[in-house]
């Protein structure tokens, strides 16, 4: 047991500093003024330390949404049933969902993948590594076993090394899950010592009474289990769910390989604090695409040591925010490619 969980936290190498020194110097070269395309530039200089290189290899990307189920659906936290998810799931491998929608305009490819679903998926096209079907409520028994938790952690890293074999430059997460925001938010006030009532949101759209309801359960669930914050993998099986433990695996494999991963919204937010607490260091390989809709975001991303690079209103989850930024990207090869430069102009600055 003890092994399996040691090839969990592998060694994460420090960013090169080299390398996004000489991106920085590249990118004020050019004909603007220092500093002029913000934070499209501050994405340049990100991506150059995690590939460690000026030369940024990003043409080839895919994002990998995995999907679960929740026992604590079962207390009415969520507008949505429970169904939506294996529904949802299938739509997406077919290519009709916002994620998939997004990914064909953004030139990515999708993978879905079953880690947790609540019903058999008979469509091939969905990856089947499913740990169980759903976890349990946590407010009656722990989510899972931390047997599970390993494997579903293992799930994700295996997934995404699979896709770096195929030749993936960059990496998208996304999920689907109904209830998830309510998991994601014990998970984030547990790892992140943040006050439930400030980190649980609206989800897919509730009633006052029903956010007063869900903090309630999150409260519950936390005082019942007391997951211990610096034992990720502890939190993960106390009061986590399926996805949110196989997407943190999946960062932990992108940061040991030096592959930029591109985190999506709330539910990644809880990933990637599990993630920083099973493995410190993996949080300088993430970028932050987008500041989501739901409560608590910047004292959150604050908390993760993350900036976000847009806020476009979004709280759809399944990769949405993730695969946009992958057109960010494409603007910054453009910029690096087709821009003359200031020595080409003969142009010096006197601040
Ligand atoms: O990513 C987000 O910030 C986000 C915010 C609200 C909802 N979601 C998605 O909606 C589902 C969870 O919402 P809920 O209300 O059932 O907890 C799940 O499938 C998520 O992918 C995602
Ligand atoms: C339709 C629908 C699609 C989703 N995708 C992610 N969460 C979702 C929730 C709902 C309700």
């Amino acid at each position: 047991m003890q092994n399996n969980e040691t090839k969990l936290k592998p060694t994460i190498e420090p960013i090169s500093q080299a390398a996004r020194k000489a991106m920085r110097e590249k990118i004020d070269n050019l004909a603007k003024p220092v500093g002029g395309l913000g934070n499209l530039e501050v994405l340049a200089v990100d991506l150059a330390g995690i590939e460690q290189r000026v030369e940024l290899q990003t043409e080839k990307r895919c994002c990998l949404v995995f999907c679960g189920d929740h026992g604590v659906e079962r207390e009415g936290v969520s507008a949505t049933p429970r169904r939506v998810t294996a529904m949802q799931a299938v739509n997406m491998a077919a290519g009709h969902s916002s994620v998939a929608a997004l990914a064909k305009a953004n030139h990515c490819e999708v993978k879905v993948i079953d880690v947790g679903i609540d019903a058999d998926i008979l469509d091939q096209a969905v990856i089947n590594l499913k740990i169980r079907k759903g976890t349990n409520n946590f407010l009656e028994k722990p989510a899972m076993t931390r047997d599970e938790a390993i494997r579903d952690v293992q799930a994700g890293y295996d997934v995404a090394a699979q896709a770096i074999h195929e030749g993936n430059q960059i990496l998208c997460v996304g999920e689907l899950g109904i209830a998830n925001t309510t998991v994601s938010s014990a998970m984030i006030a547990s790892l992140l010592s943040l006050p439930v009532a400030d980190v649980v949101g609206r989800g897919s759209v509730i009633s006052d009474k029903r956010l007063a309801h869900k903090i309630d359960v999150v409260e519950k669930g936390l005082a019942k289990w007391q997951p211990d914050p610096t034992d990720g993998l502890d939190v993960l099986s106390k009061v986590g769910g399926f996805e949110i433990g196989a997407k943190a695996g999946a960062m932990i494999c992108a940061a040991a390989h030096h592959v930029p991963l591109i985190m999506d919204g709330f539910i990644s937010y809880a990933a990637l604090a599990l993630a920083e607490a099973m493995c410190p260091g993996i949080q300088r390989y993430v970028i932050a695409s987008h500041a989501t809709r739901q409560a608590g975001t910047k004292a959150i991303l604050k908390k993760l040591g993350v900036t976000p690079m847009f806020n476009l209103g979004m709280a759809t989850g399944e990769g949405s925010g993730a695969v946009v930024t992958l057109a960010l990207i494409d603007d910054i090869q453009s910029v690096l490619k087709n821009m003359t430069t200031l020595e080409d102009m003969g142009v010096n600055f006197t601040a």
